[in-house]
């Protein structure tokens, strides 16, 4: 181990995605204490470059194209028309900066955060060794804090040939520079959902999304993934639910790069029958990034997500100095609470470094159990907040709950003539609040806050009956569903 450059600082963090900076940074704003994030590949994690970002630059043309297609009066304009693929693409390109994260480094040291190249590694209490990109080794120590913020990779299931054939993962689709025409998309929740819609919308003839469970969205309400499955019959996605990939032989497979098609046709077999593609996208969920960690250096399991208490702290490490945020604590794989967790384990770190006590609200993660927000940029939309309404039964919650046509206001007539979509509430009979709300339909992203700050207030519904939407808006579902409940 060399000693030569080893550093201390107050707070080490491990895997600059945005819970990452926001953890140092909420750990030493307005002090004068140190910290240095340890990133081995692009500051601004996978959100900013190979997830978040590029898919919702992706979709956003083409859900435009798609409600211009329905507006008498514009139609017109855009009869026989597609997006153009290339600025689609240029702009996608401009969303990540094109892979260069000069301006998160620069806002990093702006306010007073260090970014160190290299992979981090616990080595031992408040002790992280870090091999840099020209292979030296050095231990850098943390007075107060180490949070590791290592975030997720691509699942890739043991399918018989599945990892030889080069698959895409989110990286690729999410960064495509060519449009496969034949594209088959493994998995049915978020990432296959979107990243089908957008590989239709950029002009792949054949999209086939291949999911093992019985419907897409699984973890959403049911209505959700059958009317993302209807738009997707009418788009031309061929769904194919309750159906698991049995094995995939490709013809010469080659790593062309990322967002390239990766070689020949691949030959996918599932539920015995067989599937020709020219690519085949893999959406199966997340591995956590812990796998060469050192988690055993600290006395902890080796891989798997990291288990944290309220305060982010990691469980079954004495000291209170080592803490985890983001995606690699599996509490919910979502940028905004990650960076929710970090805001909640800087401001705890701060407290403990200065001697103040962590007991109130603000000193621990609560949202992030059951009133965790989520926006799929499916089309249609699905917005949701807190439980469903199989999750809140599983947790043993007396619930009552009230769904509705979304498409019956004169809010979404107005903005589409061939609205279609679907709210429903998920309310506790015991203490008459909200405990879940789920908005499916074009547009619905925006309509999900007021739900949150519901869920989170713990408002009681009668006095939702004081909270009255603007007329003509499509937040007058709330008014509906409480006329339609009857108090
Ligand atoms: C296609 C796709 C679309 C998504 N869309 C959305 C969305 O619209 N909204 C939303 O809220 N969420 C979305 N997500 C989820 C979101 O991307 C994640 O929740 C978020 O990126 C988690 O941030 P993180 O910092 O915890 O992890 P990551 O973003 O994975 O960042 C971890 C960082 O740590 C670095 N790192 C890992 N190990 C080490 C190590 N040992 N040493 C040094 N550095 C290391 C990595 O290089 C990386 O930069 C999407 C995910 C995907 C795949
Ligand atoms: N807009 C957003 O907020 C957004 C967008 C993308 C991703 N994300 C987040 O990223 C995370 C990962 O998303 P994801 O869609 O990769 O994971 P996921 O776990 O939500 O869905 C994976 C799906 O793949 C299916 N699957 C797994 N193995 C399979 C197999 N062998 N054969 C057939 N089907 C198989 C599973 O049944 C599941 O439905 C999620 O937590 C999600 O919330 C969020």
């Amino acid at each position: 181990m060399a000693a030569e450059g080893d550093g201390i600082w107050d707070v080490v963090v491990i895997g600059g995605g945005p819970p990452g900076e926001n953890a140092a940074q909420y750990a030493i704003q307005g002090t004068g204490r140190s910290a240095v994030i340890v990133e081995h590949e692009l500051v601004g994690g996978e959100c900013s470059y190979w997830a978040c970002m590029p898919s919702k630059a992706l979709l956003r043309p083409i859900e435009l194209l798609g409600a211009a297609r329905a507006m008498p009066g514009v139609r017109g304009i855009v009869a026989g028309r597609e997006v153009d693929v290339a600025e689609v693409l240029a702009r996608r390109d401009g969303f990540t900066s094109n892979h260069d994260d000069a301006s998160q480094v620069a806002w990093a040291k702006g306010i007073g955060i260090d970014v160190l190249r290299g992979h981090g590694r616990l080595v031992g209490e408040r002790a992280v060794e870090v091999t840099g990109p020209d292979g030296s080794v050095r231990v850098l120590r943390a007075r107060h804090a180490v949070v590791i913020a290592t975030g997720t990779t691509a699942a890739v299931p043991p399918v018989d040939g599945l990892r030889a054939a080069l698959p895409w993962t989110s990286r690729d689709v999410t960064n495509l520079h060519e449009v496969p025409r034949r594209v088959v998309v493994l998995g049915g929740g978020v990432v296959a959902c979107e990243s089908a819609l957008w590989l239709r919308g950029l002009g792949a003839e054949e999209v086939t999304v291949l999911e093992r469970g019985p419907g897409l969205l699984s973890k959403s309400e049911p209505f959700a993934g059958r009317l993302v499955a209807d738009r997707f019959a009418e788009l031309g996605v061929r769904v194919l639910t309750g159906t698991s990939l049995e094995s995939v032989r490709r013809d010469d497979p080659k790593d062309t790069g990322e967002g390239r098609v990766h070689g020949g046709a691949v030959h996918v077999t599932a539920a015995g029958t067989g599937i020709t593609a020219d690519e085949l996208v893999v959406a199966a969920g997340r591995t956590p990034s812990t796998g060469d960690l050192g988690l055993g250096a600290v006395g902890l399991a080796e891989g798997g997500y990291v288990d944290v208490e309220d305060h982010l702290g990691v469980r079954g490490v004495a000291g209170e100095w080592l803490y985890a945020v983001g995606d690699v604590n599996g509490r919910a794989l979502l940028t905004h609470m990650g960076k929710y967790q970090a805001r909640v384990c800087g401001s705890v770190i701060a407290a403990r470094a200065e001697g103040r006590a962590v007991d109130g609200p603000r000193f621990r993660a609560s949202a992030d159990h059951a009133q965790v927000p989520q926006v799929a940029f499916t089309d249609p939309q699905v917005a949701s907040v807190g439980l469903t309404e199989a999750a809140a039964r599983e947790a043993g919650t007396d619930v009552e709950t009230v769904e509705l046509d979304l498409a019956a206001l004169a809010g979404s007539a107005l903005l589409r003539d061939d609205y279609k979509g679907r709210a429903k509430l998920v309310i506790d009979r015991a203490t008459d609040v909200l405990v879940g709300a789920t908005f499916v339909g074009p547009e619905t992203a925006e309509l999900v806050h007021a739900a949150t700050i519901a869920v989170v207030g713990k408002v009681p519904m009668e006095t939702l009956w004081h909270a009255v939407p603007s007329y003509p808006t499509v937040s007058e579902i709330w008014l509906r569903l409480l006329e339609s409940r009857g108090s």
